[in-house]
C-alpha cells in the first residue's frame, strides 16, 4: 500500500509518516526541502524520538521523497497511484498543492477506479474542506463531479505535540508520548483499506477538532504569547511561573465553558482535559521555544481560529471572556522580526491603530469585546501584573 504524504516536517515525520507505517503504508513524503528529500532517499529512513524519560526511539522505513516543485511529473504519477493521501504543510500553504492535485486527480479518474480519501491533517476546522475548495478552483463544475465521484476529503483533527532537533537533522523527529488523529469516517470514500494505526474514527468531528482548537491550540498560543511578554524563551520556562500557569489555566477554563454549554461533556471531564494539556505542555523533556509554538500570529488570532472563535462563542452565551481578551490582546503584542506574519500584524497597528487592527484581524464584531482587547492591550503594553489585569 502506498501513502503519499505532503509536508515532511515535525507533524508529517514525527505523527502521521509514522502512523501510516505502523499500519503497513510505504510512505513517500513530497516537500519543498531538497536537502531533507536527499537524506530521506539516501537512508530510505528517520527515527521518532518519543520525549519521554527513557528517550525511546523507532524507525520508520521504507521511506521516500519527491519534490513537489522540481518533480512534477513523479508526483502526479504517485498521485494516481497512492491508496491514501495525507498532508501537513500549514493551512495557508494548501492552496499550492491544489493544482498539482487537481490535475493529477483528473488523469487518476480515467483509469484508476478505487476511491481516494485526501486527509488534510493542519491546526484549523476543517482543512480538507478548504483543501478540496482549493482543488475545485482549478477544474470546472463537470470535472470536480467526476473527482468527486471517487475522491473524498475527509477532515481530522490531529493531536501531538511535535518537533525538530536544534540544527537541521533531517533523520529524527521529537514527539511527545500522547497522540490523538481523529478522522470523520462519515466523509471517508474508501472503507476498504485497514483501519490506519492510532486513528479515531467518528461520525462528528466537530467536538474534536474544536476542543484541540480552542483549548489546546488556544492555551499553547496563549502561553507564547505572554511568554513573550515575560521575557521567557520557552513554553516550559513560562510556565514554572505560577501567575502564567493560572492565567493560562483561567483561559481554558473559561474556553472549557463553551463545551459543557453545547456538547455533551461535563464539567469534570473539560476539567480533567484542561489538566492533562497542561501537564504535557509543562513536560520536563521538552524545550519548545515560544517563537514556533507563537507563529503566525495573523492566523492565529483569525475569525474562525483559537482565540476569536471561542470568545466569539462565549460572549453570544453571556459566559464570561476576561482571560481570553487578555490572551488575545497578549496575541496582538507578539513582536518577531523573524516572523513574516508578526511583522506584517506590527505593521497593521502601526499603520491604522490597535482598535481597527482588532476589528480587522479577528473578525470580532461585539464592541464590548474589542475594547476589553484594546484596554487590556493598553495594560500589558504598560506592564500591568497579568493577575489583576484579569481581575479588575
Ligand atoms: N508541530 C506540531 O506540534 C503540530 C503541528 N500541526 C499542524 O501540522 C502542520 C505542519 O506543522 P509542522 O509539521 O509543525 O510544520 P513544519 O514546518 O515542521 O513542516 C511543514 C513541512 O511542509 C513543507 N511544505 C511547505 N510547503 C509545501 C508545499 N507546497 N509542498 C510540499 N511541502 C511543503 C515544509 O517544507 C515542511 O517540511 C501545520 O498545519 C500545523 O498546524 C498539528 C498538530 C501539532
Ligand atoms: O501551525 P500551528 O498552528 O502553529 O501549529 C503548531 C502548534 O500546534 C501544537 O500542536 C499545539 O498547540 C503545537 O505543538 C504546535 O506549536
Amino acid at each position: 500500500m502506498l501513502a503519499l504524504h505532503f509536508g515532511a516536517g515535525n507533524i508529517g515525520k514525527g505523527f502521521i509518516g509514522y502512523l501510516l507505517n505502523k499500519t503497513g503504508y510505504d510512505v513517500c513524503f513530497v516537500d519543498v526541502d531538497q536537502e531533507a528529500i536527499d537524506r530521506f532517499n539516501e537512508t530510505n529512513r528517520y527515527h521518532v524520538e518519543l520525549l519521554d524519560d527513557a528517550e525511546t526511539t523507532e524507525t520508520v522505513s521504507p521511506v521516500s521523497a519527491l519534490n513537489s516543485l522540481n518533480q512534477q511529473e513523479e508526483v502526479i504519477n504517485r498521485i494516481q497511484h497512492a491508496d491514501v493521501i495525507t498532508t501537513s504543510i500549514g493551512v495557508h500553504n494548501l492552496h499550492r498543492i491544489a493544482g498539482t492535485l487537481a490535475n493529477a486527480l483528473l488523469q487518476r479518474i480515467t483509469w484508476n477506479h478505487n476511491k481516494l480519501d485526501i486527509i488534510a491533517n493542519e491546526n484549523a476546522i476543517n482543512a480538507s474542506s478548504t483543501l478540496q475548495a482549493e482543488v475545485e478552483k482549478h477544474v470546472s463544475p463537470e470535472e470536480m463531479e467526476e473527482i468527486l465521484s471517487l475522491v473524498s476529503f475527509p477532515n481530522a483533527s490531529v493531536d501531538r505535540l511535535a518537533l525538530s532537533k536544534e540544527g537541521a537533522d533531517y533523520e529524527t523527529a521529537l514527539v511527545e508520548p500522547f497522540y490523538e488523529w481523529v478522522i470523520n469516517e462519515k466523509e471517508m470514500g474508501n472503507h476498504d483499506l485497514p483501519p490506519i494505526y492510532g486513528a479515531t474514527y467518528v461520525n462528528d468531528l466537530k467536538p474534536f477538532i474544536e476542543r484541540k482548537l480552542f483549548l489546546v491550540n488556544m492555551g499553547h498560543a496563549t502561553t507564547a504569547y505572554i511568554a513573550f511578554l515575560y521575557e521567557e524563551p520557552t513554553i516550559q520556562s513560562a510556565l514554572e511561573n505560577p501567575d502564567i500557569e493560572t492565567f493560562v489555566r483561567g483561559t481554558m477554563h473559561e474556553s472549557a465553558q463553551y463545551f459543557v454549554e453545547n456538547f455533551d461533556v461535563s464539567q469534570d471531564e473539560m476539567n480533567d482535559y484542561i489538566e492533562k494539556i497542561i501537564n504535557r505542555f509543562k513536560n520536563k523533556n521538552i524545550s519548545d521555544n515560544i517563537f514556533r509554538v507563537g507563529r503566525a500570529p495573523l492566523r492565529k488570532l483569525g475569525q474562525n481560529e483559537r482565540l476569536s472563535k471561542p470568545t466569539q462563542e462565549l460572549r453570544r452565551s453571556g459566559l464570561p471572556t476576561e482571560h481570553l481578551t487578555v490572551a488575545i490582546a497578549a496575541g496582538f503584542l507578539f513582536d518577531n522580526p523573524e516572523d513574516e506574519e508578526s511583522v506584517k500584524l506590527q505593521n497593521l497597528i502601526e499603520e491604522r491603530g490597535i482598535e481597527k487592527a482588532i476589528v480587522h484581524v479577528t473578525g470580532l464584531e461585539n464592541d464590548d469585546i474589542c475594547q476589553a482587547i484594546q484596554n487590556n492591550y493598553t495594560k500589558l503594553k504598560e506592564k500591568n501584573d497579568l493577575l489583576s489585569i484579569v481581575n479588575q
